[in-house]
């Protein structure tokens, strides 16, 4: 039987993602109608003798992450369980602790997923491949091709081009070293635990060494990227299996409206159930659109492409949506126009105002190009990007909001640009 394990990380991080990730933590944020988990719990429920998804992180349950569980469990037949973590452990130091509830029932495999990425997950390909390729007890990460220039901000993979065996594994390096790219998603076996228990012994043994202040030892994170990866290359024990299906890291909230067009793509095989159609009495669809069933929408309204309006989003008329991501509540007055930009829960636009963000998308003419996770400022400025309205924003009729930030409970009075609006 097989277990998965999602990485969920926890609240410090995601900074990037402000000021959405104050209304719900990052990986229950919707990417394509539904929280981005849910993609990784889906792709995990389908595998053959997946007998139970376990979410690791240092997250407090809240109600949102229960709600979720419950939902989750209920839809896919299938055992998950929230295990926190006492501080942030690391990606390795995570599995690690809670190795007795991983191996418990003797999983002989299990897949190990970053939250914040969006992919087609070839997991039962990936099975398949360590069948074929890898020595009986060797593990899998899932690799892709990126660009020269963008493989620095990954973890890069130096392989055997015949046996698919890592060589090298140099995380995040300062000059080139690989275009293969380290994917988040891996296939491990229970003899993980002891490469990451040799790690943690010597941790120990360090930190024994060390004068504990205040009586308290520090919790010594273990990664699996640089403590355990780099040490495993050239072992003949990691293999990597490239993929040519669609990858991207969800980091920034420009990231999350392109991870969208990627599951909306994949809907038209997957759930094509989720996607909008043109219809009398309904609103003009452009390209992958998806709308929840609450949602009340004028028909002289145009949407799309890459729009999901979520649970009893109003929206009037004449109105128009493109490359957005409209989430619960939101109410958008007659003629307003949306484009490239989120819109927060509960927030109001006014009539005839436009809202409008600038994308980062992937250069279109480069096919291993990335979406760049952009940084806020550049030279001391607000690098234009996507229009991200916090919860419960007002914005006042006949405005402009270009390439701003504004957070949560703004009630504007004027128009904005390249602000960040506090
Ligand atoms: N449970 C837990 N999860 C964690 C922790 N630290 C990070 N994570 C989770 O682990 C994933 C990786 O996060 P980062 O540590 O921020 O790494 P990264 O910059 O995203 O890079 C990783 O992913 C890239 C692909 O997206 C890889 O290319 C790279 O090599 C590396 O694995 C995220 O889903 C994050 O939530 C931790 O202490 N505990």
């Amino acid at each position: 039987m097989l277990k998965a394990v999602i990485l969920i990380g926890g609240p410090q991080k995601g900074t990037r993602f402000r000021p959405l990730s104050f209304e719900v933590p990052k990986p229950l944020f919707p990417v394509a109608g539904v929280p981005m988990l849910q993609h990784h719990i889906e792709a995990c429920a389908k595998v053959p003798n997946m007998k139970e998804i376990l979410l690791i992180g240092f997250y407090q349950p809240n109600e949102e992450l229960t709600r979720f569980l419950v939902n989750a469990q209920q839809e896919f037949k299938i055992s998950i369980r929230y295990l926190q973590e006492y501080a942030a452990l690391g990606t390795g130091g995570g599995i690690y602790h809670f190795r007795d509830q991983i191996v418990s029932g003797s999983p002989e495999a299990f897949f190990v997923l970053n939250a914040d990425v969006s992919s087609a997950f070839p997991l039962t390909e990936m099975l398949s491949f360590q069948k074929e390729h890898g020595e009986p007890n060797s593990f899998v990460i899932l690799g892709t091709t990126a660009n020269r220039t963008q493989s620095l901000n990954y973890g890069c993979i130096v392989e055997n081009e015949e046996t698919n065996e890592v060589l090298h594994y140099v995380e995040k390096p300062s000059t080139f070293v690989s275009d293969i790219i380290n994917c988040g998603i891996y296939l491990f076996n229970p003899d993980i635990f002891q490469h990451i228990g040799t790690v943690f012994q010597k941790n120990q043994q360090d930190m024994l060494l060390e004068e504990p202040t205040n009586g308290w030892h520090r919790a010594e994170a273990i990664r699996l990227e640089q403590d355990i990866f780099t040490a495993l290359a050239g072992q003949g024990k990691l293999y990597v299996y490239k993929t040519l299906s669609f990858w991207s890291q969800i980091k920034s909230a420009g990231s999350a409206i392109y991870a969208s067009r990627l599951y909306l793509n994949q809907y038209h095989k997957t759930h094509p159930e989720r996607l909008a159609v043109n219809k009398e009495g309904g609103p003009k669809i452009s390209g992958n659109v998806y709308i929840h069933p609450t949602a009340n929408i004028d028909p002289t309204a145009t949407l799309g492409p890459n729009v999901s309006i979520g649970t009893g989003v109003t929206i009037g008329a004449g109105v128009r949506v493109r490359e957005s991501v409209i989430l619960h509540g939101a109410n958008l007055q007659d003629h307003c126009c949306v484009l490239n930009s989120i819109v927060g829960w509960d927030s109001t636009i006014g009539k005839w105002a436009r809202v409008e963000g600038t994308p980062s998308d992937p250069n279109p003419n480069d096919p291993y190009a990335k979406i760049d996770s952009e940084t806020l400022f550049r030279d001391g400025k607000l690098t234009p990007s996507i229009t991200i309205l916090g919860c419960n924003v007002t914005i006042p009729s006949e405005v402009i909001i270009l390439n701003s930030i504004v957070l949560p409970h703004k009630d504007l009075n004027r128009g904005f640009k390249n602000q960040i609006i506090l």
